[in-house]
């Protein structure tokens, strides 16, 4: 299919976290690895996508200027309209991203900033998956046998290992599907959520197809993936 033939696709990439897990003197997305900034790669992969039509980037509210000096201008971002600042949780800074998107018949693309390897293929298979289901997100099958634990640590069930994948981002929904979840999932007094599909599959009971990602779609979390994504960046 051409181009312009396609609907626009909105990117948010989040960047609001504070990096707890890694501990880190500064938000690890802001680490440089490979001479740049973790957030700089993804960024530039959608800046340079023809399938991305605008980026709003959710950042820790004191760090808004420091990214779009250091950041949007370093690496001349054109498509990036929006800096905003996010919440506490994830889901928090996926709402406050929500409101700045434009094309409100398009596409919202969801990805971590703390995911450095994203690729144009990744988002051409995501791309293609939204045009025929509205809503997806990549993942990739689990290697290790996975096992639900109780919270005394025995073992109490063993999902079949060819069903279980891992999930990752980017993960991409029509905009008014997204919208509207999200709408209804901030009236609940308890949220618990952990990626953009639960919240789909829990407001609205559609199924979000899953598409390939990438062993290398990883997301640093601890100092170990840190050490992972400093030797995929010198392989590059
Ligand atoms: N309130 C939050 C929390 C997370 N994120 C973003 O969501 C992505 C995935 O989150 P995670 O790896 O959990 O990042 P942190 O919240 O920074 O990590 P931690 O839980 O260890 O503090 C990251 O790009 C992070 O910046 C965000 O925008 N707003
Ligand atoms: C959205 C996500 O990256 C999919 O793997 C993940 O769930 C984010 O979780 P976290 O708790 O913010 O690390």
């Amino acid at each position: 299919m051409e181009a312009e033939e396609r609907k626009p696709c909105t990117a948010i990439l989040l960047s609001a976290g504070q990096g707890k897990r890694l501990g880190a003197d500064r938000p690890k997305q802001y680490l440089e690895v490979g001479g740049h900034p973790l957030i700089a790669y993804s960024l530039q992969c959608l800046e340079r996508s023809p399938l991305i039509c605008q980026i709003i980037l959710v950042v820790g509210a004191e760090d808004i200027e420091w990214v779009q000096t250091r950041i949007v201008e370093r690496y001349q971002c054109s498509k990036v309209t929006a800096v905003v600042p996010g919440g506490k949780e994830r889901y928090e800074s996926v709402w406050k991203g929500l409101a700045h998107v434009r094309e409100k018949e398009g596409y919202v693309l969801i990805h971590d900033g703390a995911r450095p390897f994203l690729t144009e293929e990744i988002l051409e298979r995501g791309y293609e998956t939204v045009e025929r289901w509205g809503a997806c997100v990549a993942g990739m099958p689990s290697k290790d046998t996975v096992k639900l634990v109780g919270e005394d640590l025995t073992a109490q069930t063993t999902p079949p290992r060819d069903r279980v994948w891992t999930i990752q981002t980017p993960q991409i929904f029509s905009y008014s599907l997204i919208f509207r979840a999200y709408e209804s999932l901030l009236q609940k007094k308890e949220i618990q959520v952990t990626d953009d599909a639960m919240v789909v599959e829990q407001e609205s009971g559609r199924r979000v197809k899953v598409f390939e990602g990438s062993y290398r779609n990883i997301k640093v979390t601890t100092a170990e993936d840190l050490e992972v994504a400093d030797v995929f960046l010198k392989a590059k």
